[in-house]
């Protein structure tokens, strides 16, 4: 099975390639969903995020609070790596098993989404990288407008991650999402035709 690692900036538009990808027929597993899933109540990594950042980051049912971990973590490195050190290997671990599971069914290509495919040492475990791509004036933007964060939180988000120029120069392919939503489908319906449909034919 091919793997194609889907990644980018903070609000670049993976998941909306990666949904245009679904529709034409892909695979794809998302480590955003995966982070959420591995957080329910019950599982493991949510009891180790309670010991390690305390009962104020659960909501009165007792499911995380993720504005409340978000203000701690995007403020505070040291306190991302400790939330890392919970959810990553948990993460890594949904995601083996999913792509076992699509193995195991024959699938050809499949597409693992992950903004910090390079910071979290993900690429390792796919055969390609594809970028998705915009300047930093549009991403901030786009930050601000989905997630209602003033321009602070937006920019103190962007620079947890690894700067959007050096993720753009180590993709195998880019997809420019600097335009409208229409151009951005057109991209993706031309990469599923010359980098998926043709070559699972060939
Ligand atoms: C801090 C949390 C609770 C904030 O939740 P929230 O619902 O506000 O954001 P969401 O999970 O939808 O993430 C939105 C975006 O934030 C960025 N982001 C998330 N975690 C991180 C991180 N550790 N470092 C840098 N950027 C991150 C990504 O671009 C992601 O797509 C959550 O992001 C989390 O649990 N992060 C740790 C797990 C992780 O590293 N996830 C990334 C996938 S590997
Ligand atoms: N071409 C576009 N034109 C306008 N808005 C867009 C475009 N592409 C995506 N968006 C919007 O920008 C925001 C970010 O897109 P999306 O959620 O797909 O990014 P993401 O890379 O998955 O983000 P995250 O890393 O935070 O999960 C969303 O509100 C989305 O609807």
């Amino acid at each position: 099975m091919r793997i194609i690692g889907l990644t980018g900036g903070i609000a670049s538009g993976k998941t909306s390639a990666a949904h245009l990808f679904e529709k034409l027929g892909a695979a794809v597993i998302d480590a955003d969903q995966l982070a959420r899933e591995v957080v329910q109540p019950g599982e493991e990594a949510l009891a180790q995020i309670v010991a390690a950042f305390g009962a104020k980051v659960l909501n009165p049912d007792g499911t995380l609070n993720r504005a409340a971990l978000g203000e701690i973590v995007f403020a505070d490195a040291s306190a991302r790596r400790t939330l890392e050190g919970i959810t990553h290997p948990a993460i890594r671990k949904r995601a083996e098993e999913k792509l076992q599971r699509l193995r195991d069914a024959g699938t050809g290509t499949a597409f693992y989404v992950a903004p910090l495919l390079f910071e979290a040492g993900i690429v390792s475990r796919v055969h390609e990288v594809w970028v998705v791509y915009l300047d930093q004036e549009t991403q901030l933007a786009r930050l601000m407008a989905r997630d209602g964060l003033s321009r602070e939180a937006a920019l103190s988000r962007i620079a947890s991650q690894m700067p959007m120029e050096e993720k753009r120069k180590l993709g195998q392919i880019v997809i420019d999402n600097r335009g409208s939503r229409e151009e951005l489908e057109a991209q993706v319906l031309r990469l599923w035709r010359e980098e998926i449909a043709d070559r699972q034919r060939e």
